[in-house]
Protein backbone atom coordinates (compact mmCIF):
# COMPACT_ATOMS: atom_id res chain seq x y z
CA UNK A 1 0.00 0.00 0.00
CA UNK A 2 1.37 3.37 -1.33
CA UNK A 3 2.18 5.81 1.88
CA UNK A 4 -0.65 8.22 2.18
CA UNK A 5 0.08 11.91 2.77
CA UNK A 6 -2.30 15.02 3.80
CA UNK A 7 -1.88 17.78 1.81
CA UNK A 8 -3.28 20.87 1.75
CA UNK A 9 -3.29 23.27 -1.75
CA UNK A 10 -3.74 26.78 -2.13
CA UNK A 11 -5.09 28.32 -5.56
CA UNK A 12 -5.00 31.68 -6.82
CA UNK A 13 -6.68 32.13 -9.92
CA UNK A 14 -6.24 34.47 -12.87
CA UNK A 15 -9.53 35.47 -11.85
CA UNK A 16 -7.59 37.78 -9.18
CA UNK A 17 -10.51 36.65 -6.65
CA UNK A 18 -8.53 35.02 -3.79
CA UNK A 19 -6.87 31.90 -2.39
CA UNK A 20 -8.53 28.42 -2.69
CA UNK A 21 -7.93 26.12 0.32
CA UNK A 22 -8.73 22.18 0.12
CA UNK A 23 -7.35 19.44 1.87
CA UNK A 24 -7.04 15.97 0.29
CA UNK A 25 -5.72 12.81 1.20
CA UNK A 26 -4.20 10.39 -1.44
CA UNK A 27 -0.92 8.84 -2.69
CA UNK A 28 -0.47 10.93 -5.75
CA UNK A 29 -2.42 8.20 -7.74
CA UNK A 30 -5.24 8.11 -5.49
CA UNK A 31 -7.77 10.04 -3.88
CA UNK A 32 -8.49 8.41 -0.18
CA UNK A 33 -10.45 11.34 1.28
CA UNK A 34 -11.70 15.08 0.18
CA UNK A 35 -11.06 17.27 3.38
CA UNK A 36 -13.16 20.34 3.81
CA UNK A 37 -11.48 23.14 1.84
CA UNK A 38 -12.18 27.15 2.03
CA UNK A 39 -11.43 30.54 0.40
CA UNK A 40 -9.41 33.64 1.63
CA UNK A 41 -10.56 36.86 -0.34
CA UNK A 42 -8.18 39.13 -1.74
CA UNK A 43 -8.87 42.82 -0.08
CA UNK A 44 -9.15 45.57 -3.16
CA UNK A 45 -5.95 46.89 -2.27
CA UNK A 46 -4.63 43.77 -2.88
CA UNK A 47 -5.98 42.94 -6.12
CA UNK A 48 -5.21 46.69 -7.27
CA UNK A 49 -1.77 45.36 -6.90
CA UNK A 50 -2.39 42.51 -8.32
CA UNK A 51 -3.85 43.89 -11.60
CA UNK A 52 -0.52 46.86 -11.74
CA UNK A 53 1.37 43.76 -11.01
CA UNK A 54 0.03 42.14 -13.99
CA UNK A 55 0.50 44.99 -16.23
CA UNK A 56 4.33 45.24 -15.10
CA UNK A 57 4.91 41.40 -15.60
CA UNK A 58 5.67 41.93 -19.05
CA UNK A 59 8.69 43.59 -18.66
CA UNK A 60 10.14 40.95 -16.85
CA UNK A 61 13.69 39.90 -18.10
CA UNK A 62 14.18 37.17 -15.75
CA UNK A 63 11.41 35.14 -14.28
CA UNK A 64 13.30 35.19 -10.80
CA UNK A 65 13.57 39.05 -10.99
CA UNK A 66 11.01 41.04 -8.78
CA UNK A 67 11.36 45.03 -9.85
CA UNK A 68 9.41 47.84 -8.49
CA UNK A 69 5.46 46.44 -7.52
CA UNK A 70 5.99 43.13 -8.18
CA UNK A 71 8.11 42.35 -4.75
CA UNK A 72 5.24 44.13 -3.07
CA UNK A 73 2.53 42.29 -5.09
CA UNK A 74 4.76 39.12 -3.93
CA UNK A 75 4.92 39.69 -0.87
CA UNK A 76 1.08 40.48 -0.25
CA UNK A 77 0.09 37.10 -2.10
CA UNK A 78 2.55 35.28 0.42
CA UNK A 79 1.22 36.57 3.16
CA UNK A 80 -2.45 36.32 2.05
CA UNK A 81 -1.51 32.77 1.66
CA UNK A 82 -0.17 32.42 5.27
CA UNK A 83 -3.03 34.08 6.48
CA UNK A 84 -5.38 31.64 3.88
CA UNK A 85 -4.08 28.66 6.02
CA UNK A 86 -3.89 29.86 9.16
CA UNK A 87 -7.88 31.19 9.05
CA UNK A 88 -8.40 27.01 7.61
CA UNK A 89 -6.56 25.37 10.01
CA UNK A 90 -7.79 26.70 12.88
CA UNK A 91 -11.61 26.40 11.56
CA UNK A 92 -10.98 23.39 11.11
CA UNK A 93 -8.89 22.27 14.47
CA UNK A 94 -6.35 21.10 12.20
CA UNK A 95 -2.77 20.33 13.58
CA UNK A 96 0.35 21.64 11.11
CA UNK A 97 2.16 18.75 12.43
CA UNK A 98 -0.92 16.78 10.53
CA UNK A 99 -0.09 18.00 7.03
CA UNK A 100 2.66 16.67 5.12
CA UNK A 101 2.48 18.76 2.85
CA UNK A 102 1.25 22.17 1.39
CA UNK A 103 1.10 22.55 -2.35
CA UNK A 104 1.66 26.34 -3.36
CA UNK A 105 0.78 27.76 -7.03
CA UNK A 106 1.12 31.56 -6.89
CA UNK A 107 -0.45 33.91 -8.76
CA UNK A 108 0.61 33.72 -12.30
CA UNK A 109 1.63 37.34 -13.58
CA UNK A 110 3.49 35.74 -16.87
CA UNK A 111 2.66 32.99 -19.08
CA UNK A 112 4.93 32.86 -22.42
CA UNK A 113 6.31 29.61 -22.69
CA UNK A 114 7.75 29.70 -26.06
CA UNK A 115 10.17 32.31 -24.58
CA UNK A 116 10.58 29.79 -21.53
CA UNK A 117 8.93 32.29 -18.73
CA UNK A 118 6.55 31.54 -16.43
CA UNK A 119 5.92 33.59 -13.22
CA UNK A 120 3.99 32.37 -10.54
CA UNK A 121 4.61 35.31 -7.30
CA UNK A 122 5.00 33.71 -4.15
CA UNK A 123 7.57 33.25 -2.01
CA UNK A 124 7.52 29.27 -0.98
CA UNK A 125 10.59 29.52 1.64
CA UNK A 126 8.52 32.33 3.01
CA UNK A 127 5.62 30.24 3.27
CA UNK A 128 7.46 27.31 4.64
CA UNK A 129 8.68 29.61 7.44
CA UNK A 130 5.52 31.29 8.12
CA UNK A 131 3.39 27.83 8.22
CA UNK A 132 5.77 25.45 9.62
CA UNK A 133 5.08 23.06 7.17
CA UNK A 134 7.29 21.43 4.02
CA UNK A 135 5.56 23.81 0.71
CA UNK A 136 6.18 22.70 -2.99
CA UNK A 137 5.92 25.43 -5.31
CA UNK A 138 7.10 26.44 -8.33
CA UNK A 139 5.20 23.77 -10.33
CA UNK A 140 5.68 25.06 -13.87
CA UNK A 141 8.93 26.26 -14.05
CA UNK A 142 10.41 22.69 -15.01
CA UNK A 143 7.79 21.88 -17.77
CA UNK A 144 8.30 24.98 -19.14
CA UNK A 145 12.33 24.68 -19.09
CA UNK A 146 12.16 21.47 -20.63
CA UNK A 147 9.97 22.54 -23.70
CA UNK A 148 6.34 22.28 -22.58
CA UNK A 149 3.71 25.04 -22.00
CA UNK A 150 3.92 24.78 -18.56
CA UNK A 151 0.18 24.16 -18.34
CA UNK A 152 -2.71 23.03 -17.74
CA UNK A 153 -1.74 20.81 -14.64
CA UNK A 154 -4.67 19.42 -13.38
CA UNK A 155 -5.32 16.93 -16.22
CA UNK A 156 -3.50 14.05 -13.69
CA UNK A 157 -5.93 15.33 -10.78
CA UNK A 158 -9.05 15.28 -13.14
CA UNK A 159 -7.87 11.48 -14.26
CA UNK A 160 -7.71 10.56 -10.46
CA UNK A 161 -11.40 11.83 -10.16
CA UNK A 162 -12.34 10.22 -13.09
CA UNK A 163 -11.01 6.72 -11.96
CA UNK A 164 -14.29 6.57 -9.38
CA UNK A 165 -17.18 7.83 -12.17
CA UNK A 166 -19.65 5.60 -13.48
CA UNK A 167 -19.26 7.42 -17.34
CA UNK A 168 -19.44 6.08 -20.82
CA UNK A 169 -15.95 7.83 -22.24
CA UNK A 170 -14.12 9.85 -23.52
CA UNK A 171 -14.69 12.17 -21.02
CA UNK A 172 -14.22 15.83 -21.09
CA UNK A 173 -13.77 17.65 -17.69
CA UNK A 174 -13.66 21.49 -18.24
CA UNK A 175 -12.73 23.89 -16.29
CA UNK A 176 -14.20 27.40 -16.33
CA UNK A 177 -12.21 29.85 -14.10
CA UNK A 178 -10.51 32.97 -16.09
CA UNK A 179 -9.42 30.61 -18.93
CA UNK A 180 -10.91 27.97 -19.92
CA UNK A 181 -8.98 24.57 -19.85
CA UNK A 182 -9.37 20.86 -21.15
CA UNK A 183 -8.79 17.33 -19.93
CA UNK A 184 -9.47 14.60 -22.59
CA UNK A 185 -9.46 11.31 -20.59
CA UNK A 186 -10.29 7.83 -22.25
CA UNK A 187 -9.70 5.06 -20.94
CA UNK A 188 -6.82 4.71 -18.38
CA UNK A 189 -4.05 5.31 -21.38
CA UNK A 190 -5.14 8.49 -22.98
CA UNK A 191 -4.93 11.97 -21.72
CA UNK A 192 -4.80 14.89 -23.95
CA UNK A 193 -5.45 18.64 -22.23
CA UNK A 194 -5.02 22.09 -23.52
CA UNK A 195 -6.69 25.41 -22.92
CA UNK A 196 -9.55 26.58 -25.12
CA UNK A 197 -9.04 30.35 -24.94
CA UNK A 198 -11.23 32.59 -22.35
CA UNK A 199 -13.43 31.63 -19.48
CA UNK A 200 -14.77 34.25 -17.58
CA UNK A 201 -12.10 37.07 -17.52
CA UNK A 202 -13.61 38.89 -20.26
CA UNK A 203 -17.32 38.74 -19.07
CA UNK A 204 -15.72 39.98 -15.48
CA UNK A 205 -13.96 42.77 -17.17
CA UNK A 206 -17.49 43.90 -19.05
CA UNK A 207 -19.50 43.15 -16.32
CA UNK A 208 -17.58 45.19 -14.11
CA UNK A 209 -17.00 48.04 -16.63
CA UNK A 210 -20.74 48.32 -17.27
CA UNK A 211 -22.59 47.25 -13.97
CA UNK A 212 -20.52 47.92 -11.39
CA UNK A 213 -20.29 44.00 -10.58
CA UNK A 214 -17.62 41.45 -10.57
CA UNK A 215 -19.10 38.99 -12.16
CA UNK A 216 -22.54 37.90 -13.92
CA UNK A 217 -24.41 36.31 -10.92
CA UNK A 218 -25.49 32.76 -12.43
CA UNK A 219 -25.53 33.93 -16.40
CA UNK A 220 -28.19 36.77 -15.31
CA UNK A 221 -27.44 39.72 -17.71
CA UNK A 222 -26.51 37.09 -20.05
CA UNK A 223 -29.96 35.46 -20.07
CA UNK A 224 -31.10 38.41 -21.35
CA UNK A 225 -29.16 39.72 -24.32
CA UNK A 226 -28.71 38.53 -28.02
CA UNK A 227 -25.56 36.80 -29.08
CA UNK A 228 -24.53 38.80 -31.90
CA UNK A 229 -22.98 35.85 -34.06
CA UNK A 230 -20.93 37.70 -36.58
CA UNK A 231 -18.86 39.29 -33.80
CA UNK A 232 -18.19 35.97 -32.19
CA UNK A 233 -17.02 34.23 -35.40
CA UNK A 234 -14.72 37.06 -35.77
CA UNK A 235 -13.09 36.55 -32.85
CA UNK A 236 -13.00 32.81 -33.17
CA UNK A 237 -10.59 33.79 -36.31
CA UNK A 238 -7.86 34.33 -33.63
CA UNK A 239 -5.20 31.78 -34.97
CA UNK A 240 -5.13 29.84 -30.72
CA UNK A 241 -8.44 28.43 -31.83
CA UNK A 242 -7.42 26.32 -35.03
CA UNK A 243 -3.95 24.92 -33.00
CA UNK A 244 -4.26 21.10 -31.80
CA UNK A 245 -3.41 20.05 -27.72
CA UNK A 246 -1.89 20.91 -26.26
CA UNK A 247 -1.38 24.63 -25.77
CA UNK A 248 -2.01 27.48 -23.37
CA UNK A 249 -2.96 30.94 -22.51
CA UNK A 250 -1.56 34.52 -20.91
CA UNK A 251 -4.74 35.64 -18.97
CA UNK A 252 -4.32 38.66 -21.33
CA UNK A 253 -3.76 36.51 -24.56
CA UNK A 254 -7.14 38.24 -25.84
CA UNK A 255 -7.88 41.22 -23.86
CA UNK A 256 -7.71 42.87 -27.01
CA UNK A 257 -11.28 41.56 -27.76
CA UNK A 258 -13.88 44.26 -27.01
CA UNK A 259 -17.62 44.15 -26.80
CA UNK A 260 -17.96 48.10 -26.03
CA UNK A 261 -20.49 49.15 -28.03
CA UNK A 262 -23.10 46.64 -27.06
CA UNK A 263 -25.12 47.04 -24.05
CA UNK A 264 -24.68 45.21 -20.58
CA UNK A 265 -26.65 42.20 -21.44
CA UNK A 266 -25.91 41.72 -25.21
CA UNK A 267 -22.53 42.17 -24.41
CA UNK A 268 -22.49 39.32 -21.50
CA UNK A 269 -24.60 37.44 -23.99
CA UNK A 270 -22.09 37.33 -26.85
CA UNK A 271 -18.75 37.04 -24.58
CA UNK A 272 -20.39 34.15 -22.40
CA UNK A 273 -21.09 32.65 -25.89
CA UNK A 274 -17.31 33.23 -27.07
CA UNK A 275 -16.08 30.60 -24.25
CA UNK A 276 -18.76 28.20 -24.81
CA UNK A 277 -18.23 28.06 -28.53
CA UNK A 278 -14.66 27.98 -27.99
CA UNK A 279 -14.76 25.33 -25.75
CA UNK A 280 -16.96 23.17 -28.90
CA UNK A 281 -14.20 23.86 -30.96
CA UNK A 282 -12.07 21.48 -29.06
CA UNK A 283 -13.82 18.96 -30.38
CA UNK A 284 -12.84 18.21 -33.75
CA UNK A 285 -9.39 18.33 -32.41
CA UNK A 286 -9.64 15.84 -30.42
CA UNK A 287 -9.25 11.93 -31.10
CA UNK A 288 -13.05 11.28 -30.31
CA UNK A 289 -16.28 13.10 -30.01
CA UNK A 290 -16.35 13.23 -26.01
CA UNK A 291 -19.43 11.24 -24.80
CA UNK A 292 -19.64 13.41 -21.41
CA UNK A 293 -18.57 16.71 -20.22
CA UNK A 294 -17.48 17.72 -16.81
CA UNK A 295 -18.11 21.98 -16.01
CA UNK A 296 -15.75 22.57 -13.15
CA UNK A 297 -14.78 26.29 -11.99
CA UNK A 298 -16.54 29.20 -11.14
CA UNK A 299 -18.05 28.99 -14.78
CA UNK A 300 -20.08 26.04 -13.24
CA UNK A 301 -22.15 28.45 -11.63
CA UNK A 302 -22.74 30.28 -14.66
CA UNK A 303 -26.45 28.90 -16.07
CA UNK A 304 -26.36 30.68 -19.20
CA UNK A 305 -22.70 29.20 -19.86
CA UNK A 306 -24.17 25.65 -19.30
CA UNK A 307 -27.01 25.98 -21.84
CA UNK A 308 -24.86 27.53 -24.29
CA UNK A 309 -22.42 24.51 -23.92
CA UNK A 310 -25.40 22.00 -23.94
CA UNK A 311 -26.66 23.55 -27.51
CA UNK A 312 -23.39 23.22 -28.74
CA UNK A 313 -22.10 19.81 -27.65
CA UNK A 314 -25.38 18.23 -28.00
CA UNK A 315 -25.61 14.89 -27.87
CA UNK A 316 -22.86 14.93 -25.01
CA UNK A 317 -24.16 15.28 -21.61
CA UNK A 318 -23.22 18.53 -19.96
CA UNK A 319 -23.38 18.08 -15.87
CA UNK A 320 -21.69 20.54 -13.45
CA UNK A 321 -19.08 19.15 -11.31
CA UNK A 322 -21.22 19.39 -8.04
CA UNK A 323 -23.93 17.60 -9.72
CA UNK A 324 -21.23 14.27 -9.32
CA UNK A 325 -20.12 15.36 -5.83
CA UNK A 326 -16.73 17.06 -6.90
CA UNK A 327 -16.25 20.39 -5.70
CA UNK A 328 -16.40 22.95 -8.68
CA UNK A 329 -14.87 25.31 -6.01
CA UNK A 330 -12.68 23.36 -4.43
CA UNK A 331 -10.94 21.21 -7.53
CA UNK A 332 -8.14 23.38 -8.35
CA UNK A 333 -6.55 23.79 -4.76
CA UNK A 334 -6.88 19.92 -4.34
CA UNK A 335 -5.50 19.28 -7.73
CA UNK A 336 -2.40 21.34 -6.28
CA UNK A 337 -2.55 19.55 -2.73
CA UNK A 338 -2.58 16.12 -4.86
CA UNK A 339 0.36 17.69 -7.05
CA UNK A 340 2.27 18.40 -4.56
CA UNK A 341 2.15 14.98 -3.39
CA UNK A 342 3.04 13.38 -6.69
CA UNK A 343 5.90 15.77 -6.62
CA UNK A 344 7.34 14.64 -3.78
CA UNK A 345 7.12 11.33 -4.77
CA UNK A 346 8.30 11.78 -7.98
CA UNK A 347 5.47 11.24 -10.13
CA UNK A 348 5.02 13.17 -13.56
CA UNK A 349 2.87 16.52 -13.17
CA UNK A 350 2.92 16.62 -17.12
CA UNK A 351 2.60 14.07 -20.39
CA UNK A 352 3.87 14.92 -23.92
CA UNK A 353 -0.28 15.19 -24.68
CA UNK A 354 -0.99 17.63 -21.67
CA UNK A 355 1.52 20.42 -22.26
CA UNK A 356 3.42 19.50 -24.95
CA UNK A 357 6.89 18.01 -22.68
CA UNK A 358 9.00 15.91 -24.40
CA UNK A 359 8.89 13.35 -21.59
CA UNK A 360 6.81 12.71 -18.50
CA UNK A 361 7.77 15.22 -16.12
CA UNK A 362 7.45 15.63 -12.11
CA UNK A 363 8.21 19.26 -10.68
CA UNK A 364 7.61 21.39 -8.29
CA UNK A 365 10.47 22.53 -5.63
CA UNK A 366 10.45 21.96 -2.17
CA UNK A 367 10.29 24.13 0.92
CA UNK A 368 10.92 23.51 4.07
CA UNK A 369 10.24 25.36 7.50
N1 LIG B 1 -22.46 32.40 -8.90
C1 LIG B 1 -21.76 32.62 -10.02
N2 LIG B 1 -22.40 32.86 -11.18
C2 LIG B 1 -21.71 33.08 -12.32
N3 LIG B 1 -20.37 33.07 -12.41
C3 LIG B 1 -19.68 32.84 -11.29
C4 LIG B 1 -20.32 32.58 -10.04
N4 LIG B 1 -19.38 32.37 -9.11
C5 LIG B 1 -18.19 32.49 -9.74
N5 LIG B 1 -18.36 32.76 -11.05
C6 LIG B 1 -17.35 33.01 -12.06
O1 LIG B 1 -16.21 32.23 -11.79
C7 LIG B 1 -15.04 33.05 -11.70
C8 LIG B 1 -14.07 32.45 -10.71
O2 LIG B 1 -13.78 31.17 -11.15
P1 LIG B 1 -12.57 30.33 -10.59
O3 LIG B 1 -12.45 30.58 -9.14
O4 LIG B 1 -12.73 28.94 -11.11
O5 LIG B 1 -11.39 31.07 -11.37
P2 LIG B 1 -9.85 31.02 -11.13
O6 LIG B 1 -9.49 29.77 -10.41
O7 LIG B 1 -9.47 32.32 -10.55
O8 LIG B 1 -9.31 30.99 -12.62
P3 LIG B 1 -8.35 29.95 -13.40
O9 LIG B 1 -8.95 28.60 -13.30
O10 LIG B 1 -8.37 30.49 -14.79
O11 LIG B 1 -7.03 30.09 -12.75
C9 LIG B 1 -15.56 34.41 -11.30
O12 LIG B 1 -14.67 35.41 -11.70
C10 LIG B 1 -16.89 34.45 -12.04
O13 LIG B 1 -16.71 34.86 -13.37
C1 LIG C 1 -0.16 29.76 -16.56
C2 LIG C 1 -1.36 29.55 -15.70
O1 LIG C 1 -1.36 29.90 -14.55
N1 LIG C 1 -2.39 28.96 -16.29
C3 LIG C 1 -3.62 28.65 -15.58
C4 LIG C 1 -4.75 29.51 -16.13
O2 LIG C 1 -5.97 29.24 -15.45
C5 LIG C 1 -6.67 28.22 -16.17
C6 LIG C 1 -5.72 27.88 -17.29
O3 LIG C 1 -5.03 29.12 -17.45
C7 LIG C 1 -4.70 26.78 -16.89
O4 LIG C 1 -3.83 26.59 -17.96
C8 LIG C 1 -3.86 27.18 -15.68
O5 LIG C 1 -4.36 26.75 -14.46
C9 LIG C 1 -4.78 25.46 -14.16
C10 LIG C 1 -5.01 25.36 -12.70
C11 LIG C 1 -3.84 24.33 -14.60
O6 LIG C 1 -2.64 24.49 -14.68
O7 LIG C 1 -4.35 23.25 -14.82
Amino acid sequence: MAIMLTAIGLMSGTSLDGVDVALIETDGKQVRAFGPSGYRAYTDHERGLLRQALNEAPNLLHREARPGILREAERIVTLAHAEAVAIFTSHNRISYEDIDIVGFHGQTVLHRPAEKMTVQIGDGPALAKAIHIPVMHDFRAADVDAGGQGAPLVPVYHRALAQSLEREGPIVVVNIGGVSNITYIDGPNTLIACDTGPGNALLDDHIFRTMGQPFDCEGRTAAQGAVDVAWVMRALQHPFFALPPPKSLDRNDFASLKVRDMSPADGAATLTALTAEAIARIVPLLPKEPKCWIVAGGGARNLTMLRMLRERLDPATVEAADALGWSADAIEAQAFGFLAARGLKGLPLSYPATTGVPIPMTGGVIARP
